[in-house]
């Protein structure tokens, strides 16, 4: 049975400290990021999700990347143990709210790091980056964890981002869509489409044919348009100087059966 519920996480005070690691840091304005947050989140209800926010990890500048805390297939969770270090105390919190969603929970044990971020669900197939946060070893805990609930799970090199999920993502169809110069293997994917800008590779499928997406790709927001979709913007600016994306700022859980 579908369901549309969707774990969230405000910024807290130390967010302009967050890691960044590919990109030049530039300062954050917290009051914009709060605002920013807040339209984010108000999409996710307009469109029909309900929205429950996990406590807050103030000490944790990173923490309102919630999707990085955990993998969640069907009524299963698989709680990261993110590769950066000083992200590892966000988890707690974020167990405490999957479980209170009733969803069994599972976690990667070291020396295996995973984050939330590396891994693309597209319909049973969970692609998983193997790259700068997420190691063999969180891969290998993945597979045990999920194929046995028959997901299939595919690892793709991740070299040129942060997180899988900050190369590819994918449309409603499946056709996974990044941006060339940033995706390591295009071909590992079925069915790729290309898009001119690098935020133009990050969708959150809000249903039906909606897609919510950064307000930085207009030019992939008019290809996806052509496509028959609704693009639906929003402005996460100050999350993006802290190489954050459209995905990051929630976890979707879509199959829950309560
Ligand atoms: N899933 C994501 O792409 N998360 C973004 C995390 C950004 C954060 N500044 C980090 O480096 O961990």
């Amino acid at each position: 049975m579908p369901s549309k519920q969707a774990l969230v996480r405000r910024p807290g005070p130390r967010l302009a400290e967050g890691l960044v690691t590919h990109i030049e840091r530039r300062p954050v304005d917290p009051a914009l990021a709060l605002r920013q947050w807040e339209a984010y989140v108000q999409v996710l209800r307009d469109h029909g999700w309900h929205t429950t926010e996990v406590d807050p990890a103030d000490d944790c500048p990173d923490a309102v990347f919630v999707e990085d805390s955990m993998v969640v297939f069907r009524n299963v969770a698989l709680l990261a143990r993110p590769g950066a270090g000083p992200r590892r105390a966000e988890v707690p919190a974020a167990r405490a709210a999957v479980e209170a969603l009733g969803c069994s929970v599972n976690e990667i044990r070291a020396p295996g790091t995973l984050d939330g971020g590396d891994v693309l669900k597209v319909g049973d197939t969970l692609y998983v980056g193997r790259g700068g946060r997420t190691n063999a070893d969180g891969v290998r805990q993945l597979r045990a964890v999920f194929e046995p609930l028959g997901a299939r799970v595919v690892a793709v090199p991740v070299s040129r981002v942060l997180h899988l999920k900050s190369a590819v993502t994918a449309l409603p169809d499946g056709t996974v869509i990044g941006h060339p110069p940033l995706v390591d293997d295009p071909a590992a994917f079925p069915r790729f489409l290309p898009v001119a800008e690098e935020s133009g590779s990050h969708v959150v499928l809000l249903g039906g044919g909606k897609l919510l997406m950064a307000a930085s790709a207009p030019r992939s927001a008019e290809l996806f348009a052509d496509l028959g979709y609704q693009p639906v913007g929003v402005d996460i600016s100050e999350f993006e100087k802290l190489e954050g994306c459209v995905t990051c700022l929630s976890v979707r859980l879509r199959e829950l059966y309560a």
